[in-house]
């Protein structure tokens, strides 16, 4: 598989804390990526370097082959390296449909596109019901996006990410706040999602990160201390050590 990212030596310091420090892994076109870690090992904050809502203060972040440094958000966001609920955000009171058709139109060019052709409606509006359908919101196009449930508008981020046709979609911590049901349901979405695109996921729920992810990094205290298939990760003696043991699902476990 080809590389489509690569995060190299990358610094980022809050005062005298190195929350990235010297972090280095990289993507593989068409795979899953889970980012793990124990609480503040600086997951969060290497996202936030990648998106560009961050800027590092050493290290490289390559996006098929190109250093992201001079790529701001919006053109990151072009480039097709897209975070979930960052660049197009909720907006609560228009309807699920009318959001999907917002992003839709933001993609296609934005204002210009207020006063489109009939025909061009037309087709904003299929692709806006089609991303419905896919995030599972097919039956909720007319509610307002503020009414839905905390499930509900976590795929309508996602809905709204994929108007933007990402190659590699970033997701923080996806299935936060979810009962068993909804975190299934999210799965599900994500095994789906996988067929069409790169997935690089930060998330704490170890079961869905083992059942999902084709490979996983591991950071901790900023740094990447293992890289690789989730059988690797399972025997890795420095990840076990990190984790207490605890989260990590046992060998017999495995999917
Ligand atoms: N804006 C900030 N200013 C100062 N310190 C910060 C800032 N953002 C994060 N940190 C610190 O950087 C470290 C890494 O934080 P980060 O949120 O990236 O970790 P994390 O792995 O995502 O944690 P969690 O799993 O708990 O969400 C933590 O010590 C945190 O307190």
């Amino acid at each position: 598989m080809a590389e489509l990212l690569r995060v190299q030596g990358l610094v980022k310091r809050f005062g005298a804390l190195r929350a990235t420090d010297e972090a280095s892994f990289e993507v593989l076109e068409g795979e899953v990526h889970a980012l793990i870690g124990p609480n503040g090992a600086g997951k969060t904050t290497l996202i936030h370097q990648i998106a560009g809502s961050l800027r590092p203060d050493g290290g490289c972040i390559r996006f098929r082959g190109q250093d992201l440094a001079p790529f701001d958000m919006a053109a990151r966001v072009q480039a097709g390296l897209v975070r979930s609920h960052q660049i197009t955000s909720v907006f609560p009171r228009c309807s699920v449909l009318d959001n999907l058709v917002l992003a839709v139109q933001t993609r296609r060019g934005g204002a210009r596109q207020w006063w489109q052709a009939r025909r061009t409606q037309i087709v904003v509006m299929a692709e806006a019901e089609a991303l419905a359908q896919k995030v599972g919101l097919s039956s909720q196009l007319e509610r307002a996006a503020g009414s839905l449930s905390h499930a509900e508008q976590r795929q309508l981020e996602i809905g709204l990410a994929l108007a933007a046709k990402p190659r590699l979609l970033l997701l923080d911590e996806p299935m936060a706040g979810m009962g068993p049901d909804e975190s299934e349901h999210m799965l599900e979405l994500l095994q789906l999602l996988r067929l069409n695109m790169t997935l690089l996921l930060v998330e704490h729920d170890m079961d869905a990160v083992f059942r999902l992810a084709t490979r996983i990094s591991v950071l901790v205290g900023g740094r990447v201390i293992a890289s690789g298939t989730p059988e690797h990760i399972r025997a890795h003696a420095g990840v076990r050590e990190a984790y207490l043991g605890d989260e990590m699902p046992a060998a017999e476990d495995a999917a």
